[in-house]
């Protein structure tokens, strides 16, 4: 692969490492690394671990990140189905890690697709406060959706907008903010070597302006006292310090953060606060992140709660539930009941493509609860389930899509179920003497 390193590139990976460089070339030579992060929102480190059949090491700079062997494969097992878990390559895991976000913030994700991110800022607010999950492109959005719902996170909200646009609707609105800008990505060449091709087409003057852009309009959407990190997976002093830089110079109410180091962390060229992670000292590929904050501090902003009437079907299916949903609201919209922790403000003419929870879909005369549904719910939350064990085939038959029958374990309950594995929601099914007809989502199921 490094024949396949452009002279260009070869030269300023040169003059940025020095004597390290070599050691960076060798590391094409190792294979890459494969990183699982532990879902908290669903299932503690501690739990996780008893579980697991994968062989886990910890991810240093994490707190519950872990490597696996590349030959163990933890996308086909029914936990992650489950969503107890998302797979990151490792230094990825570190933008969202040095974010400090307590529960009950305003969250905003600028550039969030496939969700990497996003996932785990959900994970840290507890679903309590609100995420916005923010990405141009309509089409990422979809993968960044399926990620969310899967995690069991309702508190988000995806829009898909220019994030330049956006920031003028939410003015110094969001408590913390993370910036993960599209960039030339030279950290990837060794998971993603199609990259390098990318990267020969786009001169070094592509990324910069978007980068500074995306930062700048990012800082304009963060509150007083707020806190924001800019991470890229490249190694480029343009798309890094001299983007911080720009930043710094336009808005001179922020101020860079130190970010703790860990063994084998280096700091940024001129900036000792910023860390960037190289694949020949670290066990990872590659990443910058800068954590910075804005001067003064202003009250965390509040937003109400509205009061909708609920369809009859609707209301009957609650009953079935025990979960909160008086901690925020409902809004029926295209036939679909969705809940909110909270509601921002009404806007006109945005993308938005998701405002919390989607429980489900008001047919003619009743109610069908949606994946996104099932994935919120912890199983106590839910009247009638089913609990199999992970061993249990009917577990994988579930996930294809099969009916299942469970007549050795229920013969009495009628409507709608909650199919679990091992105690975790994967989803719905409706049962008649013991026989489950699968309603589990035509796009999720196992391949
Ligand atoms: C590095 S990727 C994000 C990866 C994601 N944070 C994760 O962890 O899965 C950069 C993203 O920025 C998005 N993007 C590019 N320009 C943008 C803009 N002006 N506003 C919002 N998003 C943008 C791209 O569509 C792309 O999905």
């Amino acid at each position: 692969m490094v024949t396949q390193l452009p002279e260009s590139f070869i030269q300023q990976m040169k003059e940025l490492l020095k004597d390290e460089f070599e050691a960076y070339i060798q590391s094409f030579e190792h294979e890459r690394y494969y990183g699982l992060r532990v879902n908290t929102n669903k299932i503690s480190v501690q739990d996780f671990l008893k579980i697991s059949p994968f062989d886990l090491t910890p991810i240093p700079w994490t707190d519950n990140g872990f490597y696996y062997e590349g030959d163990q494969k933890p996308a086909k097992h029914p936990y992650y189905y489950a969503g107890l878990y998302y797979l990151q390559e490792p230094s990825a895991m570190l933008p969202a890690q040095v974010l400090p976000i307590e529960e009950n913030e305003l969250v905003l994700d600028t550039c969030a697709a496939p969700g990497g991110k996003s996932t785990e800022l959900a994970a840290k607010l507890h679903n309590t406060g609100l995420l916005l999950s923010n990405d141009i492109s309509t089409s990422r959005c979809q993968g960044l959706i399926k990620n969310l719902e899967l995690s069991g996170s309702y508190n988000v909200w995806v829009c898909s907008e220019d994030l330049i646009d956006l920031s003028n609707r939410f003015t110094q609105t969001f408590d913390k903010i993370l910036v993960d800008a599209p960039c030339s990505g030279e950290g990837m060449f060794r998971k993603e070597p199609h990259l390098i091709n990318s990267w020969i087409q786009r001169d070094d003057t592509y990324y910069p302006p978007i980068q500074k852009e995306i930062l700048s309009s990012a800082i304009d959407m963060l509150r007083p006292g707020g806190m924001i990190v800019y991470s890229t997976c490249t190694f480029s002093v343009k798309e890094n310090e001299e983007v911080i830089q720009d930043a710094l110079d336009r808005h001179p109410d922020i101020h860079l953060v130190s970010i703790p180091k860990c063994p084998g962390f280096s700091s940024g060229i001129n900036m000792e606060e910023c860390v960037r992670l190289y694949p020949h000292k670290i066990h990872g590929e590659g990443h910058f992140v800068a954590l910075l904050q804005k001067d003064g501090d202003t009250p965390q902003k509040r937003y109400q709660n509205i009061k909708t009437s609920l369809p009859e079907s609707f209301k009957e299916f609650l009953n079935l539930c025990t979960f909160d949903f008086s901690q925020g609201s409902f809004i029926i919209k295209n036939e679909k009941a969705i809940w909110s922790p909270l509601q921002l403000p009404e806007q006109k003419k945005w993308r938005l493509l998701r405002s919390g929870l989607i429980c489900g879909e008001l047919k003619k005369n009743h109610f069908e609860p949606s994946q996104a549904l099932a994935l919120a719910l912890k199983k106590e939350q839910f009247k009638n389930t089913v609990d199999l064990s992970v061993e249990d085939t009917r577990v994988i038959k579930y996930l294809k899509g099969e009916t299942i029958d469970i007549k050795d374990l229920d013969t009495k309950t009628k409507g709608w179920i909650l199919i679990c594995v091992n105690g975790y929601p994967l989803g719905f099914g409706k049962i008649d003497k013991g026989i489950i007809k699968n309603k589990y989502a035509k796009g999720w199921r196992w391949q």
